[in-house]
């Protein structure tokens, strides 16, 4: 009898899909590599992604849009979420699907699952945005962007400033029964995209609501729900660091979700871009005996699942 298959949710950061439409159509080619190399190790795998760079753009061009045509009313952000997914999802499905021809795997269907995220409506996170979405600016185009649009926007490690929206946790993911009958089908499936269109419950009625919430989060539930043996953050760097960007820089390799913590009170992990993936990583990794969560660059997934490189988190 064959040995079960380690089933994989992926979370795929903004180095995985690029910023532009160029770029994006170019960085999945990428991206496909490495997730179709995972299924020829013999994994199970589930693919969430980012949408900071993609949501940002759409919600420009459509409030440009109404602005210039008083008929258009302003598009909500959770309408821009869902063309994020589609987008995004719309050429990582290309992108796999030819790979996986391009290496004679024709059994393995692809889809995109627009998919749903309840929040909760008394989330604090809606009083205090967080979220940087969108392209970076120099301070004089931020200035503008505040006065001109009402936007709210914060410096972003050291790279500019960027918009900031509200990031609520995911709490419930809507569409998590039909997600989970393509993946036991066998087929390979993009969920969670842009961390879900958010959502708030007004009885049967599912209402949008302005936020974007952090793929981290949203994978990590992605991963509970399905039953994952592993969660694999892939980002721009191989590994997480203590003492990140100082000289006494100290790459991890191996976790445990108690060390982790004392890390991540320490201060090591910055707000926004670590501290949430080892967050998502060590609430994996305790919410089931033998969960195993990996950090690591997108190049290096095969070797990460080999266990020979990143930083893998365990209870
Ligand atoms: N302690 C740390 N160790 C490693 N990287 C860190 C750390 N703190 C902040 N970072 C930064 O976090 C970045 C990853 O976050 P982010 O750019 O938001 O990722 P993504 O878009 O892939 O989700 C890394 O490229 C690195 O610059
Ligand atoms: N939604 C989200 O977390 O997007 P990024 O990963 O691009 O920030």
């Amino acid at each position: 009898m064959d040995a079960k298959k380690q089933r994989i949710v992926i979370a795929l950061g903004g180095n995985a899909l690029g910023n532009t439409l160029p770029e994006q159509m170019e960085a999945v080619k990428i991206t496909a590599k490495a997730i179709v190399d995972l299924i020829e190790e013999g994994c199970e795998v589930i693919v969430a992604h980012g949408n900071g760079p993609q949501v940002g753009m759409i919600n420009n061009a459509m409030a440009a849009l109404s602005r210039e045509d008083s008929s258009q009313p302003n598009t909500p952000l959770s309408v821009c979420v869902a063309m994020s997914q589609a987008y995004i999802g719309y050429d990582l499905q290309n992108a796999l699907r030819e790979e996986l021809y391009n290496r004679e795997i024709h059994h393995i269907p692809v889809a995109t699952m627009i998919t749903q995220v309840r929040v909760d409506a008394d989330d604090p996170a809606f009083d205090n945005p967080t979220k940087p979405i969108g392209h970076f600016m120099t301070a004089e185009q931020a200035k503008t962007a505040e006065e001109q649009y009402g936007y709210i926007m914060r410096e972003d490690a050291g790279r500019g400033y960027r918009r900031v929206v509200a990031s609520p946790k995911p709490a419930e993911i809507v569409e998590i029964g039909a997600i989970r009958s393509l993946v036991d089908s066998g087929q390979l499936v993009i969920a969670c995209g842009g961390g879900g269109i958010p959502v708030t419950r007004q009885g049967n009625h599912l209402k949008g609501t302005g936020a974007v919430i952090d793929k981290d989060f949203a994978s990590e539930l992605l991963a509970e729900e399905l039953n994952a043996d592993f969660l694999i953050i892939l980002t721009a760097v191989e590994k997480a660091a203590v003492n990140f960007g100082k000289p006494d820089v100290k790459w991890l390799d191996d976790l445990d979700t108690r060390e982790a913590r004392r890390y991540m009170d320490e201060g090591h992990f910055a707000p926004g871009s670590m501290l949430p993936k080892v967050q998502a990583a060590v609430k994996f990794a305790e919410s089931k005996p033998g969960r195993t969560a990996l950090i690591t660059l997108l190049e290096k997934a095969k070797e990460g699942v080999r266990g020979q490189t990143g930083t893998r988190i365990h209870q």
